[in-house]
């Protein structure tokens, strides 16, 4: 096993997915899910798909839970970007500008290595997704390191900020 995506348990799924959904719900939509898969022959992007429809009006932002996990090398990262039609017809803008996911994030202690994206809608139309529907995509990378690099003995232990502030 080199690189790919796993579906985050049920309970990671459930803690994230809103306390608006029923039980049974939330079982439809987990059993439901569909791995990142590419759109064509060769395209680089892996596209996630929504779990749960949300909409953006225009200024609102939000963090979308994929209920995926990905492993890669010690050397590689997955990319995310939002879908070029999505940034061209609606202005919708990653908040972060690039989801970078390390290759330590996968299976940490806090979170399994659940992915978010975090989604602004920068334009002036409401912008939808429906479940089943592509929202954001991944590419792997190999990254390089400095001829000075400093190995650091430092585990991850969860998401976002959890080695800074
Ligand atoms: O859009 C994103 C960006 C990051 N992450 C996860 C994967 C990543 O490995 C982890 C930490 O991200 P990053 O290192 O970029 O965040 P940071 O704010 O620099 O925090 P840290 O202190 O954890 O390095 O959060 C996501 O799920 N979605």
């Amino acid at each position: 096993m080199i690189r790919g995506f796993e579906i985050v348990s049920y309970d990671e799924f459930k803690k994230t997915l809103g306390r608006d959904l029923s039980d049974e719900v939330i079982k439809e939509k987990y059993n439901n899910m569909k791995k990142p898969r590419r759109a064509t022959s060769l395209s680089a992007g892996y596209d996630f798909y929504c779990v749960n429809d949300f909409t953006l009006s225009p200024g609102e932002s939000i963090v979308v839970p994929t209920g995926i996990k990905s492993y890669m090398k010690q050397d590689e990262c997955l990319c995310i970007l939002v879908r070029s039609s999505h940034g061209f017809k609606y202005n919708i803008r990653l908040k972060n500008q690039v989801g970078l996911i390390d290759s330590d994030y996968y299976n940490n202690e806090k979170n399994e290595g659940h992915i978010f994206v975090a989604l602004k809608n920068e334009g002036d139309k409401r912008f939808e997704v429906k479940c089943g529907e592509a929202f954001a995509q991944g590419i792997f990378q190999k990254y390089l390191i400095a001829d000075d690099d400093e190995p650091v003995q430092v585990d991850r232990l969860g998401g976002i900020g959890s080695t800074s502030k």
